[in-house]
């Protein structure tokens, strides 16, 4: 477990920015690194010393209560924000740097069922939304840059396995088929870190598990990273590396067995939580509170 020590002692201890453990010579760096990076919205400390390593196609989980500030870690991460102290790179850089290296998937409500755009060109935003407007005739020496847009574009629709409702106007796509063709459009220019922001938000237990499975498997096949912010970790749990639990203005970070534990996850929340082992040996955890966390109105100087 990165932290040591109760989550308190890790939301009071501030770690200095050189703090983590020395890369072997040679090891590749980190895709996504934090050491003792902390944030501050309005005056508002929401977390601080949150020390995170992800790497090379690992799927790594941000949990915790409403409003602790689980998408600002991934705003962090894209360098929207700002960290206050300690120090982020992504993939090896400053947030922010690494273009289409990274992809996202912002937090989003349903499209509209009147909506007319079909779900490749939802895909095909991905590519050139940079480039909007209707494609114009393209001289020949581009005509092939072109071709294999398309057939990228092609592959990654049957990746997430969209291929026979992604020329259907999205308004008229499930929310399970809504969600893919985004996955779908994230992935387009091939990025090598994936930040997805509660993809499995408002769709049922059966398309959580489908949607959560095929994160997992593009994790493995192409060696993306990602970094996944949840409300609830059952879904996606046979599939972590790692998880972040963000609560009382800290946080705590490791293997999902190290952290995922009923006395870890009750301190977190401050409510009792349980952590259970079926059968089968998966973990399940019982009793996540939805409330904010305690800490949510807290401000400091
Ligand atoms: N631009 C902003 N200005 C002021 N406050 C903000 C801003 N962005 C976020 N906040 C506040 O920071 C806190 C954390 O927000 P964030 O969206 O990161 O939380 P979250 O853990 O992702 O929440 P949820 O689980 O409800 O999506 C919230 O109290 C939010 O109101």
């Amino acid at each position: 477990m990165e932290p040591v020590g109760r989550v308190s002692d890790v939301a009071r201890h501030r770690v200095p920015a050189q703090a983590g453990p020395a890369e072997p010579p040679g090891a590749a760096p980190a895709v996504v690194s934090l050491r003792g990076a902390g944030v501050r919205i309005g005056g508002r400390e929401l977390w601080s010393g949150v020390d995170l390593d992800v790497g090379a196609g690992e799927f790594t989980a941000v949990l915790g209560p409403n409003g602790v500030g689980k998408s600002t870690l991934v705003k962090v991460l894209l360098g929207l924000v700002p960290s206050a102290v300690g120090e982020v790179r992504v993939l090896g850089q400053a947030p922010g740097r690494a273009g289409p290296r990274v992809g996202y998937l912002p937090q989003r409500r349903s499209f509209d069922a009147s909506l007319r755009i079909r779900g490749i060109d939802i895909v095909r935003l991905g590519m050139d939304g940079d480039r909007w407007g209707v494609p114009l005739p393209v001289p020949t020496r581009f005509s092939a840059r072109r071709r294999a847009e398309y057939d990228r574009i092609a592959q990654v629709i049957e990746l997430v396995g969209a291929t026979a409702y992604a020329n259907r106007p999205i308004g008229e796509c499930s929310g399970g088929e809504q969600q893919r063709l985004l996955i779908a459009q994230a992935l387009v220019r091939r990025p090598e870190l994936l930040l997805l922001d509660e993809p499995l938000d408002s769709l049922d237990l059966s398309h959580q598990g489908a949607v959560a499975a095929l994160i997992g498997r593009i994790c493995r096949q192409e060696r993306v990273s990602v970094v996944m912010v949840a409300h609830d970790v059952n879904p996606i749990l046979p599939w972590l590396d790692r998880v972040v639990y963000i609560a009382e203005g800290g946080a705590v970070a490791g293997r999902p067995e190290e952290v995922i534990t009923t006395q870890t996850l009750s301190r977190l929340y401050g409510a009792p939580v349980e952590v259970l082992r079926t059968s089968d040996g998966r973990l399940v955890v019982v009793g996540q509170p939805e409330a904010p966390a305690l800490h949510a109105d807290r401000h400091v100087s």
